[in-house]
């Protein structure tokens, strides 16, 4: 995309929250491989009249319509108390947000818009006022963004769409998330059913505590996956990645998701599940065109509504990216 001599925007991609194995703690960055650009761009310009917001994309008016609810008037709103605070004076922006995203659908989509709107001020202002934030800082910022839209602070989508990869979260707010290495010849269907399941009500159908054995098959299934992913083992990886904490409870809200489960398991899938919240499910596949092969298969049997879609992804290492 060209930038006037004013402006700058960013891309944020979409995510795999969770990874199945890590509940609020793991997320991985992904994109088509057929270079569909598959998340929101937010453009930053300067103006000479006040702060505004302008929504554009196949997803705007799945939106608010009033620019205080959406989140990223939140963003700028949040960047400036920041600028504040250290001192700086914020200048007037044109903000657009461009909503490629659908909401509600697993993939991260106000995680996207959060990341693109707080990466776009940050290298606006970068650019044009000689001035900006550091990794860490932009990156707090996106996690109390993301909490305030989710109710709940996670980083497990707002992480690997800035940082790009599979990023771990740790309890330090010095280092919040670790970047963990990855299975580089694996591919990623995420299905995108088109319908919507907002994440508040994808976490209230969640227990309050958890049986001896479900924390006992958590931690071991984590832990032997994040060993995995360090010795480069992915047979061992993907023989773990088993949800016990918020698939099984959140199964009765994905229509056809158990048996598409199933089948491309049984198919020879390595991996599939629930991209964070849903609807969106994941299948990893060790080649190309078995990826192909399942991704015609979730067209034509997952999909509920003509919003859905379904692309053959890798993962995304850059994250958020200037364009
Ligand atoms: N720019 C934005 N992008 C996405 N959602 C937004 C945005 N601004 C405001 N919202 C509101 O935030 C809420 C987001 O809900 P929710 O957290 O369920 O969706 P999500 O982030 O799209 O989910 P997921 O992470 O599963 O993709 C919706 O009510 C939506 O209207
Ligand atoms: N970890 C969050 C991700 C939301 O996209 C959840 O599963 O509720």
């Amino acid at each position: 995309m060209a930038n006037s001599d004013n402006s700058v925007s960013v891309f944020a991609p979409a995510s795999i929250g969770n990874v199945s194995v890590g509940f609020d703690v793991l997320g991985l960055a992904v994109k088509p491989i057929d270079g569909t650009l598959l998340g929101d761009v937010v453009t930053v310009a300067a103006s000479t009249g006040n702060d505004s917001l302008t929504v554009i994309g196949r997803f705007a008016e799945k939106l608010p319509s009033n620019k205080e609810d959406n989140i990223v008037w939140s963003c700028l709103l949040l960047f400036n108390d920041a600028l504040i605070a250290a001192g700086q004076t914020p200048v007037n922006v044109a903000l657009t947000l461009d909503k490629k995203m659908p909401v509600g659908s697993g993939l991260g989509s106000s995680a996207c818009s959060v990341v693109a709107a707080l990466a776009g001020l940050n290298a606006f202002y970068a650019k044009f006022q000689s001035f900006s934030f550091d990794e860490n800082t932009v990156l707090k910022m996106t996690g109390q963004m993301e909490a305030q839209i989710s109710g709940s602070l996670h980083y497990d989508n707002v992480a690997p769409c800035y940082l790009g990869g599979l990023q771990l979260m740790v309890p330090d707010v010095n280092v919040i998330s670790r970047h963990l290495p990855t299975f580089d010849e694996c591919f990623y269907v995420m299905a995108y059913p088109g319908i919507e399941v907002s994440t508040k009500a994808a976490r209230d159908v969640l227990p309050t505590s958890y049986s001896r054995s479900d924390v006992i098959s958590y931690g071991q299934n984590l832990a032997t996956f994040v060993d995995a992913c360090h010795r480069n083992d992915k047979q061992q990886a993907f023989s773990v990645l088993t949800d016990v904490v918020a698939e099984p409870y959140r199964t009765s809200l994905l229509p056809k998701y158990q048996e598409s489960r199933d089948y491309l398991t049984a198919q020879g899938a390595l991996a599939v599940g629930i991209s964070g919240s849903g609807p969106t499910l994941f299948c990893i596949c060790d080649s190309e065109s078995q990826a192909e092969q399942f991704a015609l298969w979730l067209k034509e049997n997952y999909l509920q509504t003509s919003l859905g879609f379904v692309h053959v992804c890798k993962v995304d290492e850059i994250g958020a990216t200037a364009l």
